[in-house]
């Protein structure tokens, strides 16, 4: 069937989904999947100014606010960012925003993402 101009989804889009969907899966725990709640962090809505999560980034892809592939990798460094920030050295959280920053990043290098093709450009 002939989608509607409102199903079709931009190249860019597709591609940040996926890659999101790649992202997500490295964290099992779904730490981050949602917004941290400050009543399970206490003072983090003051310590942390600019939160991010997975749950956030999708909306941001579907409402079309990343204009490019480096926002998106921007907003996912700062998700991990802000939990190395917030939780110390040592905390599962910590460890887990590490791991995550690091294997994640590894997925969006150019050579990962040449294959892509010329969306990126
Ligand atoms: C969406 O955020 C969460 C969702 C679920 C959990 C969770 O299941 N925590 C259990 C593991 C020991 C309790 C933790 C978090 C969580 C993420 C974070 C981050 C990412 O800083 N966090 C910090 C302090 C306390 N809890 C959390």
């Amino acid at each position: 069937c002939v989608l509607k101009a409102s199903q079709k989804r931009r190249p860019l889009s597709r591609l940040l989904e996926q890659l999101l969907r790649n992202l997500e899966k490295r964290d099992p725990n779904q730490f981050f999947a949602w917004p941290v709640n400050d009543n399970f962090a206490p003072g983090y809505s003051t310590i942390i100014r600019r939160p991010m999560d997975f749950s956030t980034m999708k909306q941001k892809i579907d409402d079309n606010e990343y204009r490019s592939l480096n926002c998106f990798i921007s907003d996912f460094k700062l998700m991990c960012n802000n939990a190395m920030k917030y939780n110390k050295p040592g905390t599962v959280y910590h460890k887990a925003a590490r791991r995550l920053l690091h294997s994640g990043l590894k997925q969006l290098t150019p050579q990962k993402l040449r294959p892509l093709g010329d969306i990126l450009t």
